[in-house]
């Protein structure tokens, strides 16, 4: 039977990373999609400027939107302290059913909950369903039309506190303006770009790291 991409990226990850070892999942991923077939995985380069991001807020409570193959949640995961928890959503399941595999083979499953289902469906129930207060962090990587709405449901559930920081993917390409418009004006927000290119090409792309000032 015909293999998907996802499929493709979990068998060169159990073929060339070491159980246990997230940074060899990573390398393992990036060196497939670079060499073999591009995914949209965040990638290595604007996968630097997320490390350094998760290493800065030291997080313990993350929301990941959008899961993929669980790339950056990896990526994140592995740079979380010992009690963190990191919630990843993804609204599908093909995609879901890989990340799992993918974020068991890094090992990380106890730091991990992945959730599969529609972000707007999920966020208002993160505090009764997981316990969650507010989010020190959120990597906004799913639908570029999907941002600025998700933003503002976080908000109206008190899942974002002063200094919570919205990390967001692709503002640039495949590009989120109404997104950017909103953080870059809003008074409530802190805004700056990261300017960087599109995974595993050179294309421009960038992450915009907004603080929420309460
Ligand atoms: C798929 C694609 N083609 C050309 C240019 C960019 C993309 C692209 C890149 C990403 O990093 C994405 N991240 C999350 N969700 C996306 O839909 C997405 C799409
Ligand atoms: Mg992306």
């Amino acid at each position: 039977t015909q293999s998907t991409r996802p499929q493709r990226i979990l068998d060169a990850v159990q073929k060339n990373a070491t159980r246990g070892d997230p940074r060899s999942v990573v390398k393992a991923i990036d060196h497939f999609c670079r060499n073999k077939e591009w995914a949209m995985n965040v990638g290595d380069e604007k996968g630097c400027i997320l490390d350094s991001v998760v290493s800065e807020v030291n997080p313990a409570t993350v929301l990941e939107l959008g899961t993929y193959c669980g790339y950056s949640t990896v990526r994140i995961a592995s740079l979380l302290p010992p009690h963190a928890k990191l919630i990843t959503l993804e609204f599908n399941p093909d995609f879901a059913a890989i990340a799992r595999q993918v974020i068991a083979w890094a090992g990380l499953e106890d730091k991990v909950q992945l959730v599969e289902g529609a972000s707007g469906d999920w966020i208002p129930k993160m505090k009764e369903q997981f316990g969650v207060k507010t989010f020190d962090l959120v990597f906004l990587d799913h639908w570029k039309n999907s941002y600025l709405p998700d933003t503002k449901l976080m908000e109206e559930c008190s899942l974002l506190r002063k200094g919570s920081v919205l990390l967001a993917d692709n503002v640039i390409c495949p590009g989120a303006p109404d997104y950017l418009e909103f953080v870059r004006s809003s008074p409530r927000y802190k805004s700056q770009y990261f300017k960087s290119h599109l995974e595993y090409t050179k294309v421009e792309d960038g992450l915009e790291k907004s603080v929420f000032l309460g």
